[in-house]
């Protein structure tokens, strides 16, 4: 038997959703270059993954009522918030946790039919701006803002942080932010989410699953802890990028937005997030962020060949967008759950349990004693 650790290389499925190939990442054809130069709305993106086709304007126009009219959150879900506010509790697991809930008060909850999946794959996607707007507010004491129905989407949930609107270079920023992150081939929180759906459970058990997934620092939750570490490079007496990083080197630690299983030269979201850093530094007079990014980037690429991932200038750019280290990996999330639910589709069209196997290592041929026979610890019978 044959083991493919980590399922490296495996090809387990066929998607019309995402395609890498030769370095290029592609959505259901657009190239993500076109895509972000041309300024594709991230409401776009999420309708191009569910039906493999860019919509007409009166499709858009559906899709964003659709959007709207599920973006508010029910009492029963602030409050449940404001709970999870009294833990101490990752926000990601706040995340996962409230979108489990959100099952809990859909009446559709536990139908499969087409419309009743799209209403709960429309009402997830909707409500994750606003779970994240409101934790970030209830847990700093502040009441949560209703979203609104004349933004779109990203500035909708910039909207709801601050309670203003956020200016148009700051919401096409965070546009393009949510356009890259939208889908990846079939990474872990993806195939997480795949393997759900090949059980044909319902969508709120898939997309749990996979924010579960995402939060990993070896995924999603890598964004969170670069910043960490840019943060303790900066705020150290003798600010060495190289000593610091040659020292995790040497203790055989992970650098935290380096490395990827698939691209070995080049992440094509790297060049626009790095673009938006170097901008967005500028425009908030963090210029020195930037640098050390810089700086951090040369220094792995010379000593290690190592090569910055989407999660590596994504942190700078939503520190600029004035949010929270630890909600970084939940604005992955707000955008990937758009290319969960299309691969969720896509496996039910599907059909196909996925069910791989494992090669046995362990022990043989034991031969059981029964606890009765068995002699306690000390020889003092129970
Ligand atoms: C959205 C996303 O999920 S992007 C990825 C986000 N994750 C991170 O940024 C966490 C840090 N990166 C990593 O842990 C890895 O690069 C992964 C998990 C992303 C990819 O892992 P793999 O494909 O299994 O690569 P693998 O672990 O085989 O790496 C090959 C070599 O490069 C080294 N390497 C890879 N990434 C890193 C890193 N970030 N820091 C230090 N060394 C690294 C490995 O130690 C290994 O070295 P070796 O051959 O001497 O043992
Ligand atoms: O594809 C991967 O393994 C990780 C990644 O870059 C992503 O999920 O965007």
């Amino acid at each position: 038997m044959e083991v493919h650790k980590g399922l490296a290389d495996v090809v387990v499925s066929e998607t019309s959703l995402s395609a890498i190939v030769e370095g290029q990442l592609s959505f259901s054809g657009y190239n993500i270059d076109e895509l972000v130069e041309k300024d594709a709305s991230f409401e776009e993106i999420i309708f191009l993954l569910w039906n493999s086709r860019m919509p007409s304007r009166e499709e858009f126009a559906q899709l964003q009522h659709d959007l709207h009219t599920h973006m508010a959150l029910s009492e029963s879900v602030i409050a449940c918030l404001k709970i999870q506010c009294r833990q101490n509790l990752h926000p990601m697991s706040v995340l996962r946790t409230t979108v489990s809930l959100l099952g809990v008060f859909d009446p559709y909850a536990e139908e499969m039919d087409e419309r009743s999946v799209y209403i709960q794959a429309i009402s997830i996607q909707a409500k994750i701006p606003t779970i994240v707007a409101a934790f970030a507010r209830l847990r700093k004491g502040l009441d949560p803002i209703a979203p609104r129905e004349d933004l779109s989407f990203g500035a909708n949930f910039l909207y709801m942080l601050t309670g203003e609107e956020a200016n148009p270079d700051l919401v096409r920023a965070y546009n393009h932010c949510l356009v890259l992150h939208a889908d990846h081939d079939l990474n872990a929180s993806t195939f997480t989410a795949r393997v759900a759906a090949s059980t044909l459970t319902d969508v709120y058990s898939c997309i749990t699953g996979a924010i579960g997934a995402l939060k990993g620092p070896l995924h999603g939750g890598a964004n969170e802890r670069v910043f960490d570490m840019l943060s303790e490079i900066a705020e150290s007496d003798t600010r060495d990028v190289a000593g610091y990083l040659k020292t995790k080197l040497d203790n055989k630690e992970k650098i935290m937005g380096f490395g990827h299983r698939v691209y070995k030269t080049e992440d094509p979201r790297k060049k626009h997030l790095k673009r938006m850093a170097k901008e967005l530094t500028q425009e908030f007079g963090k210029e020195d962020l930037y640098d050390l990014s810089c700086e951090v980037e040369d220094y792995l690429l010379k000593e290690k060949g190592l090569i910055p991932n989407v999660d590596f200038y994504s942190a700078t750019v939503y520190h600029c967008f004035g949010i929270e280290h630890d909600l970084f990996t939940l604005l992955f999330s707000m955008s990937r759950v758009s290319g969960w639910l299309g691969h969720v589709f896509e496996q039910k069209r599907e059909a196909t349990l996925i069910r791989p196997r494992s090669k046995y290592v362990g022990p043989v041929n034991l031969t059981y004693i029964p606890l009765s026979e068995k002699e306690t610890i000390g020889g003092n019978a129970q």
